[in-house]
């Protein structure tokens, strides 16, 4: 059984300075230890979405509540060792070895002058061999730099990174976007499997609608920055995927198409087409 809010946006919306409309009216509660994709065509507003939810961008209107705490700027401090992000390329530092790599999941969890000076406690230090072995690395590969890798091994030490705080949400924006198809269904079978053994939330975005399919518990659905298709992953069908990655056509206004069942992990499934 799912327990409350981990995640919530009430009513977001975002728009660029240069007058970019990338979210409009954007509601989403996501529950603990929920595996949501967030799908939708280029420009509908994914990474907006993510980015937002690590208090990277500030909604225009309305407001991000991250384990029932705004995110407002005073409180980021607070948040942000409780979020661990996944990053599309990786953002490792190619030159520093795996262990390093790892290691720095830890630094906003640190005193400043251990962050500093780079000295992490013995447990700190246990932990980053634990998580390299969880993630499928062997030992030997501590010692590599990160350059040395492969990308999905790259990705791997990413998701090693991201787990060394226990955060309980980790986003994931497009962990999979440079990835070959195996190695991109194996990351993503990691993220769920490390995402289940600690009971973290997850909000990851993906381009590929198999793939969100076969891992999400839920999908939410953007276009042209509004939710249109909210629902478990297996009501994801053809006709939604063409609804919401149709050509052109102006933002969804009315048309609601309930989907197949309702769940105590997501509402109902909603189709919205213009
Ligand atoms: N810093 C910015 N300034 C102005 N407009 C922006 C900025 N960042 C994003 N946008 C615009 O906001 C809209 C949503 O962009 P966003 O990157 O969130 O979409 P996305 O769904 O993640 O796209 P993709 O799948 O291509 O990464 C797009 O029209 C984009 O051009």
């Amino acid at each position: 059984m799912l327990s409350p809010s981990m995640l919530r946006f009430d009513s977001v919306a975002m728009r660029y300075p240069d007058g970019t409309a990338a979210l409009d009216g954007v509601s989403l509660q996501l529950p603990r230890g929920q595996f949501c994709v967030v799908l939708g065509a280029s420009g509908a507003g994914k990474s907006t979405l993510l980015r937002m939810a690590n208090g990277l961008v500030t909604p225009t209107s309305g407001a991000v509540h991250v384990e029932d705490r705004r995110l407002s700027p005073a409180a980021l401090s607070a948040i942000r060792p409780r979020i661990g992000m996944i990053h599309q390329q990786f953002n490792l530092v190619l030159r520093a070895s795996v262990a390093t790599n790892v290691l720095s999941g830890a630094l906003p969890g640190l005193p400043w002058w251990r962050a500093v000076a780079g000295l992490f406690p013995e447990p700190v230090q246990r932990k980053a061999c634990m998580l390299v072995a969880a993630v499928g690395l062997e030992e030997q590969h501590l010692r590599r730099r990160a350059s040395e890798l492969s990308g999905g091994q790259q990705q791997r030490v990413g998701i090693a990174r991201a787990f060394m705080l226990d955060p309980p949400l980790v986003l994931a924006d497009e962990p999979v976007a440079s990835l070959d198809p195996q190695a991109s269904h194996d990351v993503l079978a990691l993220l769920r499997q490390q995402a289940r053994d600690r009971g973290a939330t997850v909000l990851c975005s993906l381009h590929q609608v198999e793939l969100a399919r076969a891992f999400a518990d839920r999908i939410v659905a953007l276009r042209h920055g509004r939710v249109v298709f909210d629902g478990p992953a297996q009501d994801f069908d053809s006709r939604v995927a063409h609804a919401v990655y149709a050509a052109g056509g102006a933002p969804p206004a009315d048309g609601k198409v309930s989907g197949r069942s309702a769940t105590t992990q997501a509402p109902e499934a909603v189709l919205e087409v213009a």
